[in-house]
């Protein structure tokens, strides 16, 4: 079972408030996409890895890979103004011989190798899959200033990454929404908008997504309960 992943890291970090790319803050001294690429460099399923870059960051995120040894990374190219143009640059990268293909946020450093492994199983068997949690919160519409309506969280999930395609999927998909100036927030939402399936399956919630200085507290928290060989 082998899979390529596309990881988006061409934002700016706005929430990060770390006034640059949240990709090179420093984690137990190693930058952020560092821990993550790390994640595939150490996959044996994983053949090739695409990252996704500001423009002007491409540079020292190619001289970063070559300090910490990430040899399975192919190329580094120019990202686009939203998420999803940058993982669209990164898709049209890959060769067409990778039958399954995995887009993963460079902001979330923590996915454990046997989710991945099961998400690609069921990537393979269904076209595409994510990974995700049970919500834990009660969830509530409104329109900024009161509730509107309680929404029945038993079947609400938090999707992540990575999310997992067959590779005619995604690149069908991916090319329809640009076709169509269809936005979506995540991946396999443009496929379920062509009408495929797609498969959840349940991962972990130390899987979080780096986005504001309060994930960092978290992050230190989970990195030590991983020192200490705590689940
Ligand atoms: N134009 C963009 C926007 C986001 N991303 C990447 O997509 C992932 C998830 O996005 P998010 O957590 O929102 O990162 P930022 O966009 O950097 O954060 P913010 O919205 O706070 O600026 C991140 O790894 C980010 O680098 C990207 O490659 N290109
Ligand atoms: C793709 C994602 O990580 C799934 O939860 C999330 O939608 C990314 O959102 P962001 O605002 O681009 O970080």
């Amino acid at each position: 079972m082998n899979y390529a992943v596309v990881i988006p890291a061409a934002g700016q970090g706005k929430r990060m408030q770390a006034g640059h790319n949240k990709q090179f803050l420093v984690l137990e001294e190693r930058p952020l996409i560092i821990h993550t690429a790390s994640v595939f460099e150490q996959d044996p399923w994983c053949k090739e890895i695409i990252v996704v870059a500001n423009a002007s960051e491409i540079y020292d995120m190619e001289e970063l890979f070559k300090e910490w040894g990430i040899r399975k990374v192919k190329q580094v190219v120019v990202g686009g103004n939203e998420r999803q143009n940058s993982v669209h640059e990164g898709l049209k990268c890959l060769i067409p011989e990778h039958q399954v293909v995995l887009v993963h946020d460079g902001a979330r450093p923590f996915v454990e190798q046997a989710d991945i492994h099961r998400l690609v199983e069921q990537a393979e068997q269904t076209g595409a899959a994510v990974l995700g949690t049970k919500m834990k919160d009660t969830v509530k519409r409104t329109d900024g200033e009161k509730v509107l309506e309680t929404i029945d969280r038993s079947s609400l999930w938090a999707v992540q990454t990575p999310q997992a395609f067959q590779a005619a999927v995604v690149t069908e998909a991916y090319d329809y929404a640009a076709a169509h100036q269809i936005i979506g927030t995540d991946d396999t939402s443009l496929v379920e908008y062509m009408g495929r399936p797609v498969k959840i399956v349940e991962g972990s919630y130390d899987n979080i997504k780096l986005t504001t200085p309060e994930d960092m507290v978290v992050a230190r928290a989970i990195l030590q309960k991983r020192r200490e060989g705590k689940r």
